[in-house]
């Protein structure tokens, strides 16, 4: 398959790493809990690798032409090229060996901090639901050549007889996506530290060239956001970095004193201008770079006449998408690789748009869908099949496929006629909305019926929804799906945690109560697995951070509720005690955000639809007597366009879908929402849009940043930044919380200000859960009377 520069004509950009019946997440965990020491680690992680291997060559591509990336990280990608940096933030310097390499305990103490240091901050990876660790950068930073890891797996597979191609994040992305190390100057800029990075790329370059890597992938994302396309301009700092990369001449092999041809990939949208597509990889190819990559799901194709300006450099058209699990149209992919091949003159290899670490394995390993899908679909191993299958379609012509081609046309065929996929009553119903389905009554009186009937205390207290998923409740849904249990004796077993999450809140003295979202896997999953026109997987796991996964589901069809489901939880929870408990839902915008969703219509109408499942969900809560309803929309950020001129449009028919599944309520039932998970500075317009009457939001780790931006918007509504980080297992005392209150009380006034977690404690224990919300109620409770007596004070 090597043509011309010897780049492979069929590749993808990264595969699944935690393995398809996530070997490496049990693996980690049990190396975490001390059952599992470091070599026992690490055996289990290379079986994964060999079998990546095994599996991508039995699936097409060629072991020993650079095709398979070498894209192994133990924990995230983005700490892996930290640690090949030795890149180490102050705190942890005293973690890197005498080289300035970071070993696996160093790395988990990175990733994970040690009881005394906090780990790296988590953050979202583009507008994805992947989380990679930040990294650190400030001016003392020091950068050292120290790809030991990487160049150990690459000389461990050369002597299995595989050339593989290792995977980092180019230069120019990682220090976009780090943030200013604590104590570094203001305004200090990690891009700033751009020359000492780029020299130490030059190192792990000939570094891996010694080790026998032919071709090096770098990924450089950041291209395609408005800050890094800029970037990318020619005559740029990206055309400066990788001219001086380019600079070293190719040859791979031991003493070669060379380093390996360089692919640069751009997934997740269009590198540079996007009203000159295809310039920044012309930039690049100007620079010396081997090859370039396009993502051509997300992106827009490249001109014609950046095509023409790739000269010799290879471009890996990205066609089959890496982020969703749809069937790829071949014919019409293929129609696009032969247009690029006739305009750019230099050879075109077939890749995928990003890596495929956002879907799962393999479609075949799936035994519970509903029958129309799985030949709509395509997990990684198919999408790897589709890849070979196109790139022998563009060399070899449309005889050679015609087989698969054929099959492609007639998937989407079937699916497009399908009978859930067009649903006339819920085609009838979003057709019909009108302005008012999307509008309550004004927000003062909502407030004041709302007081009238629920009398709650200034500085109310509550929880974000989710208790502790103990081993047992876990356990018990696992037995319930294999047959152990029935479904009565599951409820049964529902029904006495439902009971002891609520005497547990009276005991603490909580005043809005929860019920604990014991009968959910997970906050997406469950409503779908509840609606019309989803169906969830039962082995496709994707990684989310570190261990973490998800099974996301997938939304096929027209959306509709059948029937009331969260409503016999909610209302027995409310049976049991006298507090208000509220009824807890996922909004619109997550919900999407968190599964595969349909490609055939704008995301927007698949939001409304999802919109009025929920709403018909709220109607039944209201009407089972519910007087406050939450809609968590965490993932509000996580959907925002990477580029400042697409966010108004987004930013429009979210709020639109988050008002349509909320509007319907009384202006006596009081709707809270929950974000998290992101700075929402910048979107505080819109969370004002949404129009909860209470928000509570992620801040205990920005020591209440948000305050600041509350206060200077002046949000008038409900609000509970969160005063007790879920995060880690920390116990905050009583004296902290209670500076953060009234920290939060110098932006907010007292009638506004709710007093709450960040978010839900699903992935906490109960004893510091327990002693946590202990000192959380006293601090509100001590806040609270110096508030009355501030209030009472001039006129009494
Ligand atoms: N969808 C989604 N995205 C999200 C979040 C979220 O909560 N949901 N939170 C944010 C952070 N991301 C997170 C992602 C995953 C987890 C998490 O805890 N995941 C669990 C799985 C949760 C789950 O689906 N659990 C299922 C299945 C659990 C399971 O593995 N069961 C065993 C058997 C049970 C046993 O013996 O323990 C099996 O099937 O093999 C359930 O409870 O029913 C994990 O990786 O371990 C946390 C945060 C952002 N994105
Ligand atoms: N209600 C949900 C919970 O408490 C909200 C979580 S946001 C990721 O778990
Ligand atoms: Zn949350």
């Amino acid at each position: 398959m090597t043509t011309t520069h010897g780049f492979p004509a069929a590749t993808i950009l990264g595969y699944p790493r935690i393995g398809p019946r996530r070997e490496l997440k049990k693996a980690l965990e049990a190396h975490w809990a001390g059952r599992l020491d470091e070599d026992g680690l690490l055996f289990e992680a290379r079986k994964v690798q060999d079998r990546t291997v095994r599996r991508l060559v039995q699936l097409g591509l060629d072991a020993a032409d650079s095709s398979i990336p070498a894209d192994f990280a133990l924990y995230d990608q983005v700490l892996d090229t930290t640690a090949a940096l030795g890149a180490l933030p102050a705190r942890f310097a005293d973690l890197a060996a005498e080289d300035g390499s970071v070993g696996t305990a160093a790395y988990f103490t990175l990733a994970r901090g040690d009881g005394q240091r906090p780990p790296l901050e988590l953050t979202k990876w583009f507008d994805t639901n992947y989380h990679y660790l930040v990294p650190e950068i400030g001016p003392e930073t020091t950068f050292v050549a120290a790809a030991h890891q990487l160049a150990g797996i690459i000389r461990r597979q050369k002597d299995r007889g595989a050339v593989l191609r290792p995977v980092l994040v180019g230069p120019v992305t990682y220090l976009l996506l780090a943030k200013a190390e604590a104590g570094a100057p203001a305004g200090f800029d990690p891009l700033s530290r751009i020359d000492d990075a780029v020299a130490a790329y030059a190192g792990i370059l000939a570094e891996l060239a010694e080790a026998g890597a032919a071709w090096v992938q770098l990924d450089e994302p950041g291209l395609v956001t408005d800050r890094g396309g800029a970037l990318a301009a020619p005559g740029g700092l990206v055309e400066r970095v990788y001219r001086q990369l380019a600079s070293v001449p190719v040859a791979a092999g031991p003493q070669a004193n060379g380093r390996p041809a360089l692919l640069v990939t751009t997934g997740y949208g269009t590198a540079g201008d996007p009203a000159r597509p295809g310039q920044a990889l012309a930039v690049l190819a100007a620079a010396g770079v081997e090859a370039v990559h396009a993502d051509l799901v997300r992106g827009t194709l490249p001109s014609a006449e950046a095509l023409a300006a790739l000269g010799g450099t290879r471009l890996v058209a990205g066609v089959v998408d890496g982020r969703n699990v749809w069937r790829n149209h071949l014919p019409a992919s293929l129609d696009a690789l032969e247009d690029l091949q006739a305009q750019s003159g230099a050879a075109v290899s077939v890749g995928t748009s990003t890596s495929l670490l956002h879907v799962p394995h393999d479609v075949a390993a799936e035994t519970a869908l509903p029958a129309h899908l799985p030949a709509w679909l395509a997990f990684a191993d198919q999408k790897v099949r589709e890849v070979v299958a196109l790139s022998r379609g563009l060399a070899g012509g449309r005889p050679l496929i015609a087989a698969e081609l054929r099959r492609a046309e007639a998937a989407l065929r079937h699916r497009a006629g399908f009978d859930g996929v067009t649903v006339p009553a819920v085609r009838t119903r979003t057709g019909a909305l009108a302005e008012e389905d999307f509008t309550r009554g004004p927000a003062d009186r909502r407030a004041g019926l709302q007081q009238e009937r629920l009398g709650l205390p200034v500085l109310p207290t509550t929880t974000i929804g989710s208790f502790p998923q103990t081993g047992e409740v876990r356990r018990a849904r696992a037995a319930v799906r294999s047959g152990g249990i029935s479904q009565a004796e599951y409820e049964q077993f529902l029904r006495a945690e439902i009971t002891r999450v609520v005497r547990l809140q009276e005991e603490l003295g909580l005043d809005v109560l929860v019920h604990g979202e014991a009968e959910r896997n997970d906050m997406v999953q469950y409503f779908a697995e509840n609606f019309d026109g989803f169906a969830a997987t039962g082995q496709g796991w994707v990684q989310s951070y570190g261990s973490r996964c998800t099974r996301p589901s997938i939304l096929w069809g027209d959306v509709s509720r059948p029937q009331a489901f969260t409503v016999p939880w909610t209302s027995f929870a409310q049976s049991l005690t006298d507090r208000p408990l509220k009824g807890m839902l996922t909004g619109p915008v997550t919900i999407l955000a968190w599964s595969f969703v349909r490609d055939d219509q704008p995301l927007a109408e698949t939001a409304n639809q999802v919109a009025l499942a929920l709403r018909d969900e709220i109607a039944d809560l209201e009407a089972a007597g519910t007087a406050i309803v939450q809609v968590d929309e965490p993932a509000l950020r996580e959907l925002l366009p990477l580029r400042a001129a697409d966010q108004p449009a987004y930013l429009d028919w979210s709020v639109r879908a988050f008002r349509l599944a909320t509007a319907g309520a009384a202006e006596q039932t009081q709707i809270h929402t929950h974000l998290c998970y992101s700075e929402f500075g910048e979107v505080i317009a819109a969370i004002d849009g949404l129009d909860a009457d209470v928000t509570s939001i992620e801040a205990a780790r920005s020591r209440l940043e948000v305050v600041a931006d509350l206060a200077y918007f002046g949000f008038s509504r409900g609000i509970g930044p969160g005063v007790y980080d879920i995060h880690s297992p920390r116990v905050p005392s009583e004296q902290e919380i209670a500076g953060l209150i009234t920290a939060a009380l110098a932006g907010i006034p007292s009638r506004q200000l709710w007093i709450n977690p960040d978010c839900g404690l699903k992935t906490r224990g109960y004893a510091e859960t327990v002693d946590s919300l202990r000192h959380l109620v006293a601090a509100a409770s001590t806040v609270r009377k110096a508030v009355a007596v501030s209030a009472a004070g001039p006129t009494a």
